[in-house]
């Protein structure tokens, strides 16, 4: 059974891997996920030039009943350079994403100017979309500010470069992303990132269950699975086919994988589960996927990419 994916000239083994922000801040993170036979590839903890420390904790709450979880880690990172060396170090034959989030425009072209003159070999992630920094808001809801900074990006940026985008929930929204982003030579866009600022409670103690931002946060897990459903979907049929497409957001099984590569993802991350079961997540989830393809007698994935069914 063929379980790969494909984006720019890198070949992916396995279509899953970890969501920027988990398991991937330390060396030793980053290590476990690529060591995991079933993840195809890790992406860092998104780095700024310095380390950070973040949001003051408590930042990150599971949700009751396998909700999932909301978090305001606020970018917590090692910086740069850290995962600089880890990359150009590592011995791997997987491919890896190197993923940045300059708090500035200035910061975010710094950082790629530094991975364009290095001898990294991978992916590029601009993460557009964090929603934990205070004062900051999530670049890709500004359409301008995107265009702008993807126009500087890539007046120098040669190597294979994709965005990490907020959920989008109007159609028209889906019409001006899509607009900005296919008139760059993008190689993949991943999407979702967490449904900005959402807000849970302690009904013991009527409190908020995160510290930062007054308790808003960023939610995550299985309920927001039909909003990364629909962001892959909308993307897909508005992006140049030459833009791969990267699910992540409410996967907790096989089935869940399975609707995001019907929907038309090319890779396919685990974020909030991967937090639940750290890394066997990825042999449990590629096994009922390969069941999910056996019950239909597909020998690929290829077979179902993109291949949602509308009703007549
Ligand atoms: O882009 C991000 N998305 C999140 O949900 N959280 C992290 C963070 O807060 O660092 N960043």
């Amino acid at each position: 059974m063929d379980l790969t994916g494909q984006i720019a000239n890198f070949h992916f083994n396995h279509i899953l891997l970890n969501a920027a922000g988990v398991k991937c801040q330390t060396t030793a993170e980053l290590d476990q996920v690529l060591a995991s036979p079933y993840s195809g590839s890790v992406v860092t903890k998104s780095a700024t030039p310095m380390v950070r420390p973040g949001n003051p904790s408590p930042r990150y709450y599971q949700l009751p009943e396998e909700l999932g979880s909301i978090n305001s880690m606020g970018l917590p990172n090692e910086g740069f350079a850290y995962y600089l060396d880890y990359v150009l170090n590592k011995q791997t034959d997987k491919p890896v994403f190197f993923s940045v989030a300059g708090l500035t425009k200035d910061d975010n072209l710094a950082m790629l100017m530094e991975l364009e003159q290095s001898d990294f070999n991978g992916l590029v992630e601009l993460n557009l979309s964090c929603p934990n920094v205070p004062g900051k808001p999530q670049t890709a809801y500004d359409f301008e500010a995107t265009r702008a900074i993807l126009t500087e990006v890539f007046a120098f940026f040669t190597k294979p470069l994709g965005v990490k985008l907020p959920p989008y929930f109007d159609m028209v929204h889906f019409d001006m992303i899509a607009a900005v982003l296919n008139d760059f030579p993008l190689a993949f866009v991943n999407t979702i990132n967490s449904i900005g600022n959402g807000l849970a409670i302690d009904p013991h103690t009527d409190t908020v269950v995160i510290k930062p931002k007054g308790g808003f946060g960023g939610l995550g897990g299985s309920l927001v699975k039909a909003t990364a459903l629909a962001n892959v979907r909308a993307l897909r049929e508005r992006l140049n086919e030459s833009i791969k497409i990267i699910g992540t957001g409410g996967v907790t099984s096989g089935r869940d994988v399975y609707d995001l590569v019907l929907c038309g993802a090319d890779l396919v991350e685990v974020g909030t589960q991967l937090m639940v079961e750290d890394t066997p997540v990825f042999e449990r989830l590629e096994g009922e996927l390969a069941n999910e393809l056996d019950k239909k007698n597909y020998q690929s994935l290829a077979e179902i990419r993109g291949k949602l069914q509308t009703i007549a």
